[in-house]
Formats: structure tokens, sequence, C-alpha cells
């Protein structure tokens, strides 16, 4: 029998060979991209039915959140979807029981955050990519940097970049320049990371730009991203493919190698000196110093009682990375979105400075106990949270099939919290477009479930850097309101009566289309 097929083979001419091979090749990628679709049509999850190869391509021209408020519509608060991240079923929910499920009581099932493609750096080896056990241990040793404690031994470097943040804001206002709130915030939230992370010591208030300011600002491959978004969109239908030349081709990691280097040489030179000195937490200058105090030999990690809470070099230098990339361009994000809305409420923003008036009598000498009695700048602060999220939504991975009430949760699937239309959520928000910082008073907060703002995340893995990102928040709207007035204009970006239209960066960052340009008075010429 065999002999009579490979006589028959033998008369094939090469066309014939080709032609069959590319028929093989079809059918099996045909039959790989879509091994994995029907998991939610077994357990009963509704959703969208994907077209083949395409999947929901077609619905997701207008964009994810477009896409995701209209399933939302047909299939009510959780549905099914196949492609959104390569090669993965992915559950999308805003049922409020569900999300706690999922971050707070079984957290057990869903501790890894999904990322759809991984660096090869060393990055890959830090606290954000981690797998649930060594997650644990990277959180017991970054959780003291965020204490109270360590907050009020960082104070003094957050004001003293919020004065030069004032410094460049002054200087534009001289040169009549409109104010690039995201661009000149970089600058402050640099600062802050270089020296309560590092103890370096940068000059944002002059023009040029530090060495440390370039590498943070490069450390994210996107100056590469239209030729990576070919690229990306043509490997979608082979991750696995994508991840292995990632090894080879280095322009398709999303880290810049060079920045890479540079931060690995700065921490690896910090540790080696820090090494030798007698580190406690009590005198710890900066990040680094914790970090350095649990480093041990990578054969010696092991997750047991005593190696709880250390971490090989590697992760340190991982770790620095993450809070740059964690600490820099959110706090920038975060402050752009928030004087949008104090320079479209010039009512608001006068409240806002009574109350920094009443508390902060001397910006010199901020204590860290009055930042808790900036009620009503904490509300304005949210509200901006709440309408512009700095991330389209929280990932998990599911680490086993389990039923939530009438859900099931395949696993192996991704589940995706989507923070932008939760935070918008007509059943939990009234007028929900509605720039209203009344929204969190205390009064109005007990009524509402917790879940149903999380800007920052929720559960043991919220953001890490919360109290850090809200005592910079609350220092930098100090200092800018009491020495400016913001306002928009018909030159200002958006103009007058306008408001920001985000779009999705990347993966999962969410960004104005357009950079945020808006006017400033000084106060001493009012
Ligand atoms: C307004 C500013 C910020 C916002 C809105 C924000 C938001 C978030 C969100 C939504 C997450 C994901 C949480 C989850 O998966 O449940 C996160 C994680 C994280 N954030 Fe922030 N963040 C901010 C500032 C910062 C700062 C200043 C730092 C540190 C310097 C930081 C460090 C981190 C880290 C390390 C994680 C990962 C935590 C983990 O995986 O355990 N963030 N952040």
């Amino acid at each position: 029998m065999s002999s009579v097929v490979l006589d028959y083979l033998g008369q094939w001419t090469t066309t014939q060979y080709l032609v069959t091979a590319v028929i093989v090749l079809l059918i099996l990628f045909y039959y790989y991209s879509t091994s994995y679709l029907g998991v939610w049509e077994k357990v009963g999850v509704p959703g969208p039915k994907p077209l083949p190869l395409l999947n929901h391509m077609l619905d997701l021209r207008q964009g994810l959140e477009a896409a995701y408020q209209k399933w939302f519509q047909q299939y009510g608060q959780t549905f099914g979807c196949y492609g959104i991240h390569p090669h993965k079923a992915t559950l999308v929910t805003k049922d409020l029981n569900l999300i706690k499920e999922i971050l707070v009581k079984d957290f057990e099932n869903f501790t890894v955050r999904y990322r759809s493609i991984e660096t090869k750096t060393n990055l890959g080896k830090g606290l954000s990519s981690a797998s649930a056990g060594t997650w644990q241990r990277h959180r017991h040793v970054t959780n003291p940097m965020f204490t109270g404690v360590r907050m009020k031994a960082m104070l003094h470097h957050v004001t003293a970049s919020a004065r030069n943040l004032t410094e460049l804001i002054r200087q534009c206002v001289e040169r009549g320049d409109l104010i690039s709130i995201k661009q000149i915030s970089t600058k402050f939230s640099t600062e802050v990371i270089a020296r309560v992370g590092f103890g370096i010591y940068t000059h944002p208030a002059s023009t040029e730009e530090t060495e440390f300011a370039h590498y943070s600002r490069t450390l994210l491959n996107f100056g590469n991203f239209k030729m990576r978004k070919s690229a990306v969109t043509f490997l979608y239908y082979f991750p696995h493919v994508y991840s292995f030349l990632q090894s080879f081709i280095s322009s398709l990691d999303f880290i810049n190698s060079k920045s890479d280097q540079y931060f690995n040489t700065i921490v690896k030179a910090a540790i080696d000196a820090r090494k030798r000195e007698l580190i406690d937490e009590n005198n710890a200058r900066d990040m680094l110093d914790l970090l350095t105090k649990a480093s041990v030999e990578d054969n010696d990690i092991k997750l047991t009682q005593k190696g709880a809470k250390k971490m090989t070099e590697e992760e340190i230098m991982a770790n620095s990375k993450i809070l740059i990339l964690a600490g820099v361009e959110t706090i920038a994000t975060a402050l752009q979105g928030i004087m949008f809305c104090l320079a479209q409420h010039p009512e608001v923003q006068v409240k806002v400075v009574r109350e920094v008036d009443e508390v902060i009598t001397d910006l010199d000498n901020i204590e860290y106990e009055q930042l808790s009695q900036l009620k009503y700048t904490e509300q304005v602060i949210n509200e901006g949270l709440r309408l512009f999220p700095l991330l389209s939504y929280v990932t998990r991975l599911t680490k086993e099939t389990k039923k939530y009430g009438d859900i099931t949760i395949v696993k192996g699937t991704v589940v995706q919290i989507p923070l932008g239309p939760l935070m918008v959520d007509p059943d939990h928000w009234t007028d929900p477009y509605k720039f209203d910082p009344d929204r969190f008073t205390p009064e109005n907060k007990a009524k509402r479930d917790p879940m149903a703002y999380l800007p920052f995340g929720y559960g043991p893995r919220i953001c890490l850097g919360q109290r850090l990102a809200m005592m910079e928040l609350k220092i930098v709207l100090a200092y800018l309101l009491k020495n400016f007035q913001f306002g928009l204009s018909e030159r200002s970006e958006p103009k007058k009566g306008e408001t920001i239209k985000m779009e999705l960066f990347g993966s999962t960052v969410l960004r104005p289309q357009k950079p945020v340009l808006i006017e400033a008075i000084k106060k001493d010429v009012l």
C-alpha cells in the first residue's frame, strides 16, 4: 500500500507538492486559530459569535470601548468573547458581585495578571508579571516601601519636585505659552521617582532632559510602535511565533533595550555600593535601599519562612524598572485629567483653593498629616480619576474552572474588568459624564458599592503605589492652585465647551487623542 502511495506521489509535479503543502498549512492554521473557540457556549455564558478567523474584528473597528458598550447592551453585565487577546477566550464583566469574587473573595483563583505579550528582558521577572507564589514574595518585599511612615519620609522629595514644577509653569506663563500639562507633569513624576526610588537628584526645572528622564521616557518601546503595530496585527494569529521572534529581534519587545541596559547598570552599581552599607528600614533613604536589603543569591530564593522576604538582583532590577513604568506616566496622565476638570470648572477650583489655603499655610513645610485634611481636594482627584481612568481594564488569568452564581469561568481564560464602562455605568452613577466631586462625600460613598469605583484596582493586587500617587497629586494641586489660576479658552486644547476624547494606547493604557493644553495666569498678577 505504502509503495503504491509513494509511486503515486513520485508522479507529482513541484506545483502539486506546493499546492498540497499550502492547503495542509491552511487547514492546520485554521484548526490552530479556532481551537480555543466555543468555550463560553459550552458553559452557557452569553456573548457575540466570532467570525471564522476574524473573530470580532468587524465590531472592533469602532474601538474596544464601543464594542464592549454594544455587547453589554446585548448580553447584560457579563459576556464571553474571543481573540481580544491573541488566541484567548475572554470573559468581560461589570457585575459587581462577580468582580468582588475575582478581585477579593476568590483571589487565589485569579492571582496572575494576564498580558498578551511578555517582555524578554528581565523586567518580566518583576512583580507585575510574576506567577502566583513569586508575586506574593515580591509584594511582601515591596509593600513596606509604601507605608504611611515611608510616605512621611519621602514627602520632602515630592514638595521639592512640586516646587520645580511650579517654576516650569511660571516660565511657560511668562512666555505666554499654553501649559502642556502632561509633558510638564512627566518631568515632575520622573523627578519624584528618581528621588524616592533611586536617590538620584535630577534637575527638571532646566529645559535639558537628564539621562534618567531620557531613559525612563524611552523605556517603553513606543518609538517603533507603527512598525510593531503591523507586526502585532500579523502575529495576532501566531502569539507563540511572536514570542519566539522577540528573543532575536529586540524591536519587537515593548521594552527598549538601550533604556533597559541603562537602568540595569545603574541599579546593579547601586546594589553593589549599598550592599556594603548596613541598611535597615529606619535608615533606608529610598526604595532601592529597601530592595537591596532584601537581596539574596539566586539559588537561595525559595518561598520559605526564611526566604519569603528576599529577591534576586535580577528581580530587584526588574522591580526598579516597574516602579519607573508604573510611577511616571500614571501620575502625569492623572494630573492631565484632573487639571482639565479644574480648568473646565472654575467654581470647583475656587473651592479647592479655599480648602488648600485653610489647611496649608506654608507650602515649604507641608506635613503628612495635613494631607488627610484636604478632603474636598481628594474628592476632586477621585472624580477626575473616575472620568479619566488610566487603565482601560484590569485583567486576571483563571487558574481553575469554577462556577460563581450563574457564571462558570473556565480555566486558562482571561477575565477583564473594564474600568471605563464600570465607572460611568448609570446603574451606579447618576448623570455619569457630569464632573461632580460631591459623589465622593463620605455620605455618598457609603451608599455605593466600592466595586463600582476601581481606578487603582482592588483586593490584594491593588495598585502598590496608591498612597504615593495620592500624596503626589495632593501636593501638586496645592502648589499649582496656590500659584496659578487655570482655565480653557479658544486656543486651549480642548477648547472652552469641549471635552477630552480618550483613545487606547498599546493594549491597556488610556490617553487623550490630543495632548491637553490649558491656560494659566499667575495669581500675583490677578
Ligand atoms: C493616579 C495614579 C495611579 C493609578 C490610577 C494607578 C492604577 C493602577 C491599577 C489600575 C493597577 C492594576 C491593579 C490591579 O490589577 O488590580 C495598578 C497596579 C500597580 N501600580 Fe499603580 N496606579 C497609579 C500610580 C502608581 C504609582 C505612583 C506607582 C509606584 C511608584 C504604582 C505602582 C503600581 C504597581 C507596582 C502595580 C502592580 C501591583 C501588583 O501587580 O501587585 N502605581 N496601578
